[in-house]
């Protein structure tokens, strides 16, 4: 890249950028000052959180619901506007339970540890931050947010369990010195999915709050909201109706809403015209290829295999559901002669990963007598999917496929034409006969 080729990409993120006023009311990471709605569970929240007033607050409250729900900004503005300590922590980066205890850590201010260190040394410098930062503000209760608690259960040698475990008996430490500690997970998950230990289930009660999907006009009233502080000039409100209908498709997801009038918004500024149900139509599909392109880029290798296997079988028979045993067929058959294959548990638990990473959608089926078994479906079109795992083999399913259909318009065409010939041959007999 030359000087010239960088002025370019300069003036082009400037253009992008050239509609917009002021884009962080447009960022998902962002707590907004005021929210739309949902007083029930904000109340609900601060009922567990302030009954440290009176004495006792419960160990923990699980917050769950689907995707875009709300459920992470509401907890953080609650806790951002009640006199109590908090930390925020997203597991999403961590891929171990030590992991996660490190996030915790750092997000407290301090360096992360070894794995060697052990998680029982970790769990002691934690309780002393905790202590020292409520002897600091002087407050008697601290909330400890953990986001994306489900990342901590697909640790399959750590004992996620046994972390729940640490954070009560520290919970139950600081009741004994007259402060209070409250954990908030949040998930899309209930907690009953997770595979908890009964000594920690029987410590932990059924704190729960459900965060119910938005409807189409809650997701308008956000957005709406957000379009005006964000846009230089007002959107046309049919526009951002459009844009509340997708993001409520499946159900009603805030995220997806504001994701998609930011990537609009570049769209149409790149452009240099005003915000059309168009530029939103666009944003689906790029929002769409780059969210597959960081879902693929940083899975493993098995992991690329298990979504071009399904691909392939998706694309080359046009077909939907796949069972376990067709897709790991398929993977035995497209991984290279000198890597060794994973066993064909891990495999099942590599379709599961695809499905939560929004990929794929799995469904249990009856197999009669051999019992039930899991089939799986591709959630995206088997063309990103395959382009985005291994673009040089890609090429070679797609070519396959049109020579199959060929062969199939072949047959079909020397069907009829046979069937044709027959008939014009016999025709009058065929006539006679009043066919
Ligand atoms: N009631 C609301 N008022 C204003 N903005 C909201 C509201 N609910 C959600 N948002 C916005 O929608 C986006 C997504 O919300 P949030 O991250 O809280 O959802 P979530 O339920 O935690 O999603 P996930 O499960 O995917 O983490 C954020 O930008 C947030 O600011």
């Amino acid at each position: 890249m030359d000087k010239k080729e960088l002025r370019k990409i300069v003036g082009d993120v400037r253009k992008q950028n050239s509609i917009f006023s002021n884009k962080s009311f447009l960022d998902n990471l962002m707590v907004p000052n005021s929210i739309v709605g949902r007083e029930s569970e904000s109340k609900k929240l601060v009922d567990y959180l302030l009954s440290y007033e009176k004495g006792l607050v419960v160990p923990l409250v699980s917050i769950y619901g689907r995707s875009g729900s709300g459920k992470s900004t509401i907890v953080q503005f609650v806790c951002e506007n009640l006199d109590l300590d908090f930390c925020y922590v997203n597991f999403r980066k961590a891929k171990t339970v030590f992991g996660c205890v490190n996030l915790i850590l750092s997000e407290m201010g301090h360096p992360n540890l070894k794995n060697a260190q052990g998680i029982n040394s970790a769990f002691l410098i934690l309780e002393r931050l905790i202590k020292e930062t409520l002897e600091k503000s002087g407050n008697s209760l601290f909330v400890l947010c953990l986001d994306e608690f489900d990342t901590l259960f697909y640790d399959k040698r750590g004992k996620p369990s046994d972390f729940v475990y640490k954070l009560v008996v520290l919970v139950e430490k600081l009741r004994a010195l007259k402060k209070h500690m409250c954990i908030v997970t949040i998930s899309n998950k209930v907690l009953s999915e997770f595979n908890l230990d009964d000594r920690v289930i029987s410590r932990i009660g059924a704190s729960e709050i459900y965060f119910d999907s938005y409807s189409q006009s809650d997701v308008l009233k956000i957005i709406r909201n957000r379009a005006k502080k964000s846009f230089l000039k007002k959107i046309d409100d049919d526009v951002l109706q459009h844009c509340a209908n997708i993001s409520s498709e499946e159900h009603g997801d805030a995220r997806r809403a504001i994701d998609l009038l930011r990537t609009s918004g570049e769209i149409a500024g790149i452009e240099n015209k005003k915000i059309s149900k168009r530029h939103i139509d666009e944003a689906v599909s790029q929002l769409q290829k780059n969210q597959i392109t960081t879902i693929i880029s940083g899975g493993s290798y098995h992991f690329r295999l298990a979504c071009a296997a399904l691909s392939r079988l998706t694309y080359v028979n046009d077909e939907g559901w796949h069972s376990t045993s067709d897709l790991f067929k398929q993977y035995q058959q497209i991984i290279s002669s000198d890597t060794r294959q994973i066993s064909y548990r891990r495999f099942s638990e590599m379709l599961v990963e695809l499905v939560n990473s929004g990929i794929a959608v799995s469904k249990t089926e009856s197999r009669g007598r051999h019992g039930y078994g899991s089939q799986f479906k591709l959630s995206v079109d088997p063309d990103l999917i395959g382009n985005s795992c291994f673009p040089d083999w890609w090429p070679s399913v797609v070519e396959s496929k049109k020579r199959k259909d060929d062969a199939i318009r072949s047959m079909k065409a020397l069907k009829s034409l046979s069937f044709g010939r027959r008939r014009s041959r016999f025709g009058n007999l065929y006539g006679d006969l009043g066919l």
